[in-house]
Parts: structure tokens; C-alpha cells; sequence
């Protein structure tokens, strides 16, 4: 796991959109994880204006989501499979038929999880998966408690995670309690996963995720676990770490021809 330690969200953008930038040089189809939530927005920001200027091209890119909501009307501004496509699809050139999410309204949710897990595996899996991190400690929707095996599957969110994303919806009723989500099982087999998480609200769970044990209570400390994940965080975000100077010199120290 490789801590990097940044100034801010421009900083971490940059660095992120960077080993996209390199994946697609090497992989022009490659598979790329789509988070939601503040976090990524930046970089789908760097993102967009990296195509703009033609330094990107996402045709032959596929994407699949990390989670969604259940029971939301599919076209709900709020869907993730919407916010996905106007924050990063509509932005660049993915082929809409290439965005691929978890059906939150099918009849059968089991068969659509699996259907999901399946879809997944026939894209070749996942190449470079975009995460964020709740305050709890969540990664996706897999919220404290998540089997660090498991699959795509529904889950009831914490009171927590409802009350952080009301601020999306009109009010806090209106935010469901069940989503679907990728398993930590299923992210530990992305082939490189990129978290990134700013501000001191988010210092608790990124010292758990990168110094507590491995443990459920903190979903994404499973990425200890992970052989290739990185970790781009702001000075308030890296506040409660006990290693931080480290972290900091061994990223100056960081070998020129090594990539994130
Ligand atoms: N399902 C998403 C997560 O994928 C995201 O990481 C989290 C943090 O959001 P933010 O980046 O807005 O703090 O929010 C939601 O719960």
C-alpha cells in the first residue's frame, strides 16, 4: 500500500488522472472502477479536460460502477448510474452502452448482483478502481460489519452514511436505506485500486484504513490487504496518522521509473 501524502484535491487529481492516463496508453480497453461521492469529482474534473485536449481516449474504455441505490426510479438524478454519467460519462467519450452499474430496481435483486459479479468477470475485471471513503470507514457501500470476502450484494446503510449523503437528496428521508454494492471481495480483485479521501472528517477512517488492524469495522482496511493500492490523501486526512513523515519520505524518495 502507498500512501501519498498531498497539498490538495488539484494535486491529487493530477496524480490520479495520471495513472489513468498511463493504463490507457498501455491498455487503450482497459477496465476502469467508477466511484461516487465527492471525492472523485476532481479527478473526473482532470479527467474530462485531459480528452478536451486530447491526451484521452476513452472509446474502447469500459467502466463499472461500485454500487448504487436500491429502489430509486431508474433516471433519478440521484441514481448513481446518473450522477456518473453527468459528472464523468457525458464528459468524455465512453460509449454509454460501455457504463456498467449494479440494477438497484430489478424485480430479482439476488440474480442482478450476480449478473453484475458475472459482467465483471467478462470484461477481464477491473484494471484501475476509483474508490472513496466514508466516515465510517466504508469503502463502496460495503459498510462496517462487511465480510472482507464478499460479492456484490445488497446492503442497509448505517444512519451515518444516509445523514452524510442527504446533502444529494431534498431531505434525509428521501435517501434510500438499501443500496447494492460491490463485496470488498470483489475490489481486492481490481488489478490496482486508487482511494482518495480529503478533510479532517475523514482523518478517523483513514488512520483505521491504513494503521488499525484488518478488520471488518473498518471496511476499507481490507486494502492492506490489496497488492496494488494507493492511497491519495490531504494533510487534514493524514492528521491522526502515526507514520506520517514516513510516508512523505518515501514517496521524495520514491524511485523515478516506479508509477503510482
Ligand atoms: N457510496 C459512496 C462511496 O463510494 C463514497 O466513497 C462515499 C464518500 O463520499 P464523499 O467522497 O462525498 O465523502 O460516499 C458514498 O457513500
Amino acid at each position: 500500500m502507498e500512501v501519498v501524502i498531498l497539498p490538495g484535491n488539484r494535486q491529487i487529481a493530477s496524480l490520479a488522472a495520471d495513472a489513468v492516463q498511463a493504463l490507457l496508453r498501455r491498455k487503450p480497453e482497459a477496465v476502469l472502477g467508477l466511484a461516487t461521492g465527492s471525492s472523485p469529482l476532481p479527478i473526473y474534473d482532470e479527467l474530462a479536460a485531459r480528452h478536451e485536449r486530447g491526451l484521452l481516449d476513452f472509446s474502447r474504455v469500459h467502466g463499472f460502477l461500485l454500487d448504487e441505490y436500491v429502489g430509486l426510479e431508474p433516471g433519478h438524478p440521484e441514481s448513481y448510474r446518473e450522477v456518473i454519467r453527468r459528472d464523468f460519462a457525458d464528459r468524455v467519450n465512453i460509449p454509454p452502452d460501455n457504463v456498467h452499474g449494479p440494477d438497484g430496481s430489478a424485480p430479482d435483486i439476488p440474480a442482478a448482483c450476480r449478473a453484475y459479479e458475472d459482467a465483471i468477470r467478462e470484461s477481464g475485471g477491473v484494471d484501475l478502481q476509483l474508490l472513496g471513503l466514508g466516515t465510517d470507514g466504508h469503502i463502496g457501500f460495503n459498510e462496517p460489519g462487511s465480510s472482507l470476502a464478499s460479492r456484490t450484494r445488497i446492503k442497509t446503510l448505517i444512519e451515518q452514511t444516509r445523514r452524510d449523503n442527504a446533502r444529494f437528496f431534498g431531505s434525509l428521508t428521501e435517501v434510500p436505506h438499501h443500496v447494492l454494492t460491490q463485496g470488498l471481495g470483489t475490489i481486492l480483485e481490481s488489478r490496482h485500486a486508487v482511494l482518495v479521501a480529503t478533510g479532517a472528517q475523514k482523518a478517523q477512517a483513514v488512520h483505521d484504513l491504513i494503521e488499525g488492524p484488518v478488520a471488518a469495522v473498518c471496511p476499507a482496511s481490507v486494502l492492506q490487504l490489496h497488492p496494488h493500492a494507493s492511497i491519495l490523501i490531504d494533510e487534514a486526512a493524514a492528521s491522526s496518522l502515526k507514520l506520517a513523515d514516513y510516508y512523505r519520505h518515501s514517496y521524495d524518495h520514491k524511485p523515478a521509473w516506479q508509477d503510482l
